[in-house]
């Protein structure tokens, strides 16, 4: 079986090439393909296949003609995965299966967020401020909806759906309680902001932070982040740790960024901006107003090779 290997801001992935989904994916499967000592090692599966050949992308066939079929690294699927479309964008221009606009094509010129300016007066060009993007990038179908995906010098950047704030809701760590907030991006995020006296480093993400499982009863991605500061070149500045859902403390989480860019832009009173958001893997940038969202940053292919089925699974 063919596979490449990739990242985003290291959130890594095994991408497996299935155009005609005939590959034979399980649970147990991606589980040991992400096994870090017994297989290749990642946060995820990215199986490309097309839209039209897999049950649960055909009916956005008509929009998009390839399915990002996303699975977690303990063999669960998750709705969304923001670093992983960036990736699996990557691939898809790499191997000459589609040519996604840069940003200096026609209505894709200084897109909201794209250029990580200011300037959001391409926003309906570039989304028609419709909830999962309107038409202009790469369409590409996701669990959560089809997302669209343009070229941005050496990044890429995905007009992502808007993430939508919730209510109230505790993380507990290391048996301290962190106040956080609900935020639905396609798929579930608790962003809990540190308080003084709190450092991210400190933060014992060996284990699942314990959640409230009446709010999530299909499990959550939590972020920790720092107070949202102004810096050069955005609007705010903040770091952040994440422990996913489905695949344990990982150095970056694309839909998790864009949850903390909606909560810091909201804490600083600010209705629009850019966020730069520092990672354990590298910076993504966000910029986010009432009717877009972009997350932007590095997509890089590593490897590529075969993988011995047998082998990995004796
Ligand atoms: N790292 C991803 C999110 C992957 C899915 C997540 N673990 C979940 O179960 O929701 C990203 O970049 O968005």
């Amino acid at each position: 079986m063919q596979f490449i290997k990739g990242h985003g801001t290291g959130n890594d992935f095994v991408i497996l090439p299935d155009p005609d989904g005939q590959l034979p994916l399980t649970p147990d499967l991606v589980a040991a393909l992400c096994d870090r000592r017994r297989g290749i090692g990642a946060d995820g599966v990215l199986r490309v296949v097309r839209a039209q050949r897999h049950p649960a992308a055909v009916g956005m066939a008509a929009s998009a003609e390839w399915f990002m079929d996303y699975w977690n690294a303990d063999g669960s699927f998750a709705e969304m995965c923001g670093n992983g479309v960036r990736v699996f964008t990557r691939y898809l221009i790499t191997a000459g299966l589609a040519v996604p606009p840069t940003t200096t094509d026609a209505g894709v010129s200084g897109g909201p967020g794209v250029s990580g300016g200011t300037d959001v007066s391409g926003g309906a060009a570039v989304g028609g401020g419709a909830a999962v993007g309107g038409g202009v990038g790469l369409p590409i179908a996701t669990r959560a909806g089809v997302v669209h995906a343009v070229v941005r010098g050496q990044d890429i950047a995905v007009y992502m759906r808007m993430p939508r704030i919730g209510g109230a809701s505790d993380a507990v760590l290391g048996g301290r309680s962190l106040p956080g907030t609900v935020v639905d991006c396609g798929n579930p995020h608790l962003v809990c902001v540190l308080p003084d006296g709190v450092g991210l480093p400190e933060l014992d993400l060996t284990r699942m932070p314990v959640v409230d499982s009446v709010v999530f009863p299909a499990g959550v991605n939590v972020e920790f982040i720092t107070e949202g500061k102004p810096v050069d070149g955005a609007d705010l500045h903040v770091d952040m740790r994440v422990y996913e859902r489905g695949s344990a403390e990982t150095m970056s989480c694309g839909s998790g960024a864009c949850a903390v860019a909606a909560v810091a832009l909201r804490d600083a009173g600010l209705a629009a901006g850019v966020v730069a958001v520092d990672v354990p893997g590298g910076r993504l940038t966000i910029t986010l107003d009432a009717e877009s969202c972009w997350l932007s940053g590095p997509a890089v292919l590593v490897a590529h090779g075969e993988v011995d089925l047998p082998a990995l699974s004796g």
